[in-house]
C-alpha cells in the first residue's frame, strides 16, 4: 500500500477503501481500467482491488519495460503468490513445463495436429451425442472433458487420455490449486506452512497428484521395457520425457505427474474458455456459421479428409472468428504482471520503486475505435480483412500475419509478450481449432429459444468475458 500509495487512484470518489474495494467487484470495477486509460494515456495510475493496490502501467511503457531483464522485473515471484507455489507446490519458472512446450509440443507442432484431430472428432460427438431436436447446453460443462481429452493425447498417449479417473483428477486439481492458493492468502504468512494439515484443498491436491502417479506408473514401465528393447513406442509426453530424462522411475513418474499437472492448470481451463467464447458469440450468428462450415469442409477436403496443420492454417474465417472473439472477451482488464527487484525508471521521469508488483493495461487499447472501428460490435469477418490487405492497417505492422490468432504484440496483450510470451499459443490455437471445427461442422447453435440477442458479457474487477453459465442450444446437422 505504502508504495502504491504514490500513484494516483482511478476511483476516488467512490469512497473509503472498504467501498472502493466494492466498487471494484461490481460492473464498474471494470470501468475503473478504461476511465485510467482515458485520464492517464501514457502514465501510471492505482486501482483499489480486493487484493490490495493495483499499480497499472500504460501500454506504452511496454517499449522501455520490455529490454530489462528477469533479475530487474520478475514474473515469477508475482505468479508464485497466486498459485502459492511454495505452499502448492506449483512454481511458474517450470523448466520442465517450458522445455516440453517448447522443444517437443512447438517443434512437433505438425504431427501434434495429426495426432489431436482423430481424438477430437471421437470426442465431440461421444460428449455432446446426436441431438435431433434444439438441446440445452452448457458449453462449460461439456468441453472441459473433451479439453482435456485432446491436450491428453499429446500428454499420456491414446489410450488413457480417455480414461474417467485420469481426466477427473486433472480437471479437479487445476479448481482446487486456485481455490487452496486463494484461501492460503487470507490466512498469515507463518500460519500457511501448517495448513497442510487442515486444509481440505490439500488433501484434494495430495489425493489427484497421488492417483494420476499410480495410474501413470505401469504405463511408464512398460514404455522403459519396449525403450531398452529398441520396440515402438508411441510419440507423447511420456516418451519424450523418458528420452529426456533417463531411466530412473521414480524420477520419472514424479516429473511426469508434476508436468501434467503443470500443463493442465495453465492449459485446459483458459483454452476451453477461449474456445467457449466463440460459441456464445456464434450462438446469434447463423450466417457465420454457414461459412465456417463451407470453410472447414473445404479446407479437410483438400487435405485428403484430415484437419492437418496446413488446413488449419487455410481457416483464416475460423481464425478471425477466435481472435475477435477474444478482443471482445479479454477476460483481464491488465496482464504483463511483474515485480520490480530494482528501481524501474521510465523516460518520463515516473520512477516504479523496488517491491512495487505491477501490471500493464491490456484491455482498453482493444476497444480503441481508432484500431477496431465500431469495437464493441462481433465483427467475424474483422481480421480476415486485416490480414488480406483490404482494410488499412491501422497499426502498422510490417507483416499482416501479426493479425492471427497466435500473434502476439504490445497492442495486444492476451499472450504477453517476447521472452514469457505465451509458449503454448499455438498448441492451444490447434486445440481450439480442432475442437471448433468439429463442433461446428456437426451442430447448428443457438441461444435458447432462437433468441436473437446475444448473453450480455460479465463485467466483475478486472474480468470481461461472457456468462459461462448460460445455456446454448445445441442440433445435430441432419447430412
Ligand atoms: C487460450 C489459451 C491461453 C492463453 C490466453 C494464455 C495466456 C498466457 C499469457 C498471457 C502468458 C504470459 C504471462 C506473462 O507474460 O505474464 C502465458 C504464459 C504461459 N503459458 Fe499460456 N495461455 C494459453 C494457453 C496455454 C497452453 C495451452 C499452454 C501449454 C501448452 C500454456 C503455457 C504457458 C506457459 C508455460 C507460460 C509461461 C511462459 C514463461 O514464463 O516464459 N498456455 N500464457
Amino acid at each position: 500500500f505504502w508504495i502504491a500509495r504514490k500513484f494516483p487512484l482511478v476511483g476516488k470518489e467512490l469512497g473509503n477503501r472498504k467501498q472502493r474495494v466494492k466498487a471494484f467487484l461490481s460492473p464498474a470495477g471494470y470501468d475503473l481500467f478504461r476511465r485510467g486509460y482515458e485520464q492517464f494515456r501514457n502514465g501510471v495510475f492505482r486501482v483499489t482491488t480486493d487484493e490490495g493496490e493495483l499499480v497499472v502501467l500504460p501500454n506504452s511503457a511496454l517499449d522501455e519495460l520490455r529490454s530489462l531483464g528477469d533479475d530487474h522485473i520478475t514474473r515469477y515471484e508475482p505468479m508464485d503468490i497466486k498459485t502459492q507455489g511454495n505452499h502448492t507446490g506449483l512454481h511458474a519458472a517450470d523448466d520442465g513445463l517450458a522445455f516440453l512446450i517448447r522443444n517437443e509440443i512447438n517443434r512437433k507442432l505438425p504431427m501434434v495436429t495429426d495426432m489431436l484431430h482423430p481424438e477430437a472428432v471421437t470426442a465431440v460427438p461421444s460428449t455432446l451425442g446426436r441431438l435431433p431436436d434444439w438441446t440445452p447446453v452448457i458449453p462449460a460443462r461439456s468441453l472441459m472433458g473433451i479439453v482435456a481429452v485432446v491436450i491428453g493425447r499429446v500428454l499420456v498417449g491414446a489410450d488413457l487420455c480417455r480414461d474417467r479417473v485420469y481426466i477427473e483428477h486433472t480437471n479437479l486439481f487445476s479448481r482446487t490449486l486456485f481455490t487452496c492458493a486463494r484461501k492460503l492468502v487470507q490466512l498469515p504468512r507463518y500460519f500457511r506452512y501448517l495448513a497442510r494439515y487442515f486444509m481440505p484443498e490439500f488433501w484434494q491436491l495430495r489425493t489427484s497428484r497421488r492417483r494420476v502417479s499410480e495410474f501413470l506408473r505401469p504405463v511408464i514401465a512398460e514404455r522403459q521395457r519396449a525403450l531398452r528393447l529398441g520396440l515402438d513406442v508411441p510419440e507423447d509426453n511420456i516418451t519424450w520425457t523418458l528420452r529426456r530424462l533417463g531411466n530412473d522411475v521414480k524420477d520419472t513418474v514424479d516429473a511426469i505427474t508434476h508436468e501434467q499437472f503443470g500443463l493442465s492448470v495453465s492449459a485446459n481451463s483458459v483454452t476451453m474458455l477461449t474456445a467457449i467464447a466463440c460459441l456464445y458469440e456464434l450462438a446469434v450468428e447463423p450466417e457465420v456459421i454457414k461459412d465456417l462450415r463451407h470453410e472447414i469442409i473445404a479446407a479437410r477436403a483438400r487435405h485428403g479428409d484430415k484437419l492437418n496443420s496446413k488446413a488449419l492454417f487455410e481457416m483464416k474465417l475460423l481464425d478471425s472468428v477466435m481472435r475477435e472473439s477474444m478482443r471482445l472477451s479479454p477476460t483481464n482488464a491488465t496482464r504483463w504482471m511483474r515485480r520490480a527487484n530494482r528501481p524501474v525508471k521510465l523516460s518520463d521521469g515516473t520512477v516504479i520503486p523496488t517491491g512495487t508488483v505491477f501490471r500493464v493495461l491490456a484491455s482498453p487499447p482493444l476497444f480503441d475505435a481508432d484500431i477496431y472501428p465500431d469495437p464493441f460490435k462481433f465483427d467475424a469477418y474483422r481480421f480476415v480483412r486485416l490480414r488480406e490487405g483490404s482494410v488499412k492497417d491501422p497499426i502498422g505492422y510490417n507483416n499482416r500475419e501479426m493479425y492471427q490468432f497466435v500473434s502476439a504484440a504490445k497492442e495486444n496483450l492476451q499472450w504477453g509478450l517476447d521472452r514469457h510470451a505465451c509458449p503454448g499459443r499455438f498448441f492451444a490455437a490447434v486445440v481450439i481449432k480442432l475442437i471448433l471445427a468439429e463442433v461446428i461442422e456437426h451442430y447448428d447453435i443457438r441461444m435458447p429459444g432462437g433468441a436473437k440477442d446475444k448473453c450480455p458479457y460479465v463485467l466483475r474487477g478486472e474480468f470481461r468475458g461472457v456468462d459461462y453459465t448460460q445455456p446454448l442450444e445445441f442440433r445435430s446437422v441432419l447430412n
